[in-house]
């Protein structure tokens, strides 16, 4: 059965305490600095009144929110004046966290007891020992989304979610990245009234354990205007939920991992510090060279059951994507469908009749005035034939249809989505959704139409390889994108064997009960229907056993 809170222990050594009074016993006898460096979305107030009420030595505190930059040196240093205009995107910052101060506060050390310096950038102040207090992304993303989350460097003003995807998390990303090889302890503040810690030493341990064996993140759902409710009903996801849009399978800036014992005894830790620290076991060597510490595929449930038609949209094209944008690879997407209705649909690419003009116009008519536009008139669409994959080059206008539910196996970037045409229909709040659409017009791929995008995009699925009871095929490659997806089936019973070759492999159960995936270094790891799991280059030679009693599907990304 699907599990919500996949887990793994710590490694043996590690020391994971829990609650207040256990966390705070941890505390140095003093005197001595502490800085518990961590993203705004952490709760700071609480993190320091609670850790003060139970330190049993005395704790004086700054909280370095107070000593940014004022507000317009923050924006001036982060964002580029060209980009001021543009109330949707902005090139990426590069900067270090030093740049949200003027000066960096210089405290006198303490006589006596703990000094707490905290705060986003509290690294940065000259101290004894560092903790990173961690939420997850999607903690600051719904915080902002409902008018009470800050941005980094602007504590006193509502944020936004365009410097926070652009600006904040770039930042803090490469920040935390860097203070990860040596922090004395990872706070896990997702329940501020029960903190989990994980010590420095042991955290390492463990990431460095779980880089070398498959590995599964926690996944979660948002709601859209367009979302379904087919991982409610059949996952498990939460009832009361408006409904089930995105699916985060794999979206490794915003995944982590449970590491603990239970729910009241775990941490979620960035899978991204897997990469960080780990990335030649994880990526392989030649994806890191290409990728850096990127992990450059995604694996996501577009969920449209009982829900509504995706957005038309495209991705930025390569060169756009990093002049613009300032990353470095691009959006190109592949759907894979897992659930359709008879009469469902995939929205995909020009018509060979298309006139561009005409759709710009009904595009622009549409966005401003309100005019209705069939997307027909000018975009293809295919049948959402289960097990079929589509293929999204950047520049490729795509939506999925209602009924659907797409396994989307994807490069990382999935912030940059270029909508032309979004139904006229409001969001949750009653206003209509962003529509970049001038962005998306100047992405817009003309040259591949009609019978081309049938041919290059909608392939027919060939065998690479075959054993007793098993085959893999290689259900889409496309020169210009630099991953492949392929599919191993598995009679019941079958045991099919793999190797990484010494690139990461990403799998997910698509159709059966599920697998159980064997490396050669003796590891198992269960995959039930619908799971998501990464196999790091690290592992090398592993095998899939089908479980249940019908056929399974397994689906494999990996980079070219
Ligand atoms: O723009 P909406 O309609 O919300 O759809 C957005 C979704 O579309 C898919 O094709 C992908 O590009 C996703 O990464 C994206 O989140």
């Amino acid at each position: 059965m699907y599990r919500l809170d996949p887990r793994y222990p710590p490694t043996p050594a590690t020391r994971l305490t829990a609650g207040w009074s256990a966390v705070a016993a941890l505390l140095p006898g003093g005197p001595a600095t502490l800085a518990v460096d961590g993203p705004p979305a952490t709760d700071w107030e609480a993190l320091a009144a609670r850790l003060a009420a139970a330190s049993p030595v005395p704790v004086r505190t700054l909280d370095l929110r107070a000593h940014y930059a004022p507000p317009e040196q923050v924006r001036r240093r982060t964002e580029r004046p060209e980009d001021t205009a543009d109330p949707y995107y902005c090139r990426l910052a590069d900067n270090p966290l030093d740049d949200l101060f003027d000066r960096v506060p210089a405290p006198q050390p303490p006589c006596e007891g703990v000094l707490l310096v905290y705060g986003p950038g509290a690294s940065l102040v000259r101290h004894d020992l560092l903790w990173y207090a961690d939420v997850p992304k999607r903690y600051a993303e719904s915080a902002v989304a409902a008018g009470h989350g800050t941005n980094l460097g602007l504590p006193g003003e509502p944020g936004t979610l365009r410097r926070l995807f652009y600006l904040d998390w770039p930042m803090l990303d490469r920040h935390r990245d860097a203070l990860a090889p040596r922090v004395d302890g990872w706070l896990d503040m997702q329940h501020p009234g029960h903190p989990v810690h994980l010590d420095g030493d042991g955290l390492r341990a463990t990431c460095a354990a779980l880089a070398r064996r498959p590995v599964r993140t926690r996944p979660y759902f948002n709601s859209t205007p367009w979302g379904g409710h087919w991982a409610q009903r059949e996952l498990g996801f939460d009832p009361t939920a408006r409904n089930t849009a995105l699916g985060y399978e794999l979206i490794a800036p915003e995944a982590g991992v449970l590491i603990g014992h239970g729910p009241a005894a775990q941490a979620e830790v960035p899978f991204q510090l897997l990469c960080a620290l780990h990335p030649e076991q994880l990526l392989g060597a030649a994806v890191h060279e290409r990728f850096g510490t990127s992990f450059p595929i995604r694996f996501d449930y577009l969920d449209t059951v009982d829900g509504g038609n995706l957005s038309v949209h495209c991705h930025p094209q390569e060169p756009y994507m990093k002049e613009r944008f300032g990353w470095s690879y691009t959006q190109h997407e592949t759907y894979y469908m897992t659930v359709a209705g008879p009469d469902t649909k995939v929205y995909l690419g020009l018509r060979e009749d298309a006139d561009v003009d005409l759709f710009r116009k009904e595009v622009e008519e549409a966005a401003t005035d309100g005019v209705p536009m069939d997307p027909e008139d000018h975009i293809l669409t295919f049948p959402a034939e289960p097990g079929r994959l589509f293929l999204i080059p950047a520049g490729t206008p795509h939506a999925s249809g209602a009924g659907n539910v797409v396994l989307e196996i994807s490069a990382t970037p999935y912030l940059y989505s270029l909508r032309f045409y979004d139904w006229l229909r409001p969001d949750s709040d009653g206003n209509p959704r962003a529509l970049p659409y001038e962005h998306g017009l100047a992405n817009l791929e003309t040259g591949r139409r009609g019978d081309a995008v049938a041919r290059d995009l909608v392939q027919e699925p060939r065998t690479l390889r075959s054993g007793e009871g098993w085959c893999e095929r290689l259900l889409g490659a496309l020169d210009e994108m630099f991953y492949e997806v392929r599919r191993t089936e598995l009679a019941a019973g079958a045991v099919a064997d793999d190797d990484t070759d010494e690139r990461f492999h990403v799998l997910n159960v698509a159709a059966g009960e599920g697998a159980v995936v064997e490396t050669a270094a003796g590891d198992l790891h269960d995959l039930a229907y619908a799971e998501t799991l990464t196999v790091p280059a690290a592992v090398g030679a592993y095998r899939l056993r089908a479980v249940g009693e019908r056929p399974v599907h397994v689906v494999k990304a990996l980079v070219r």
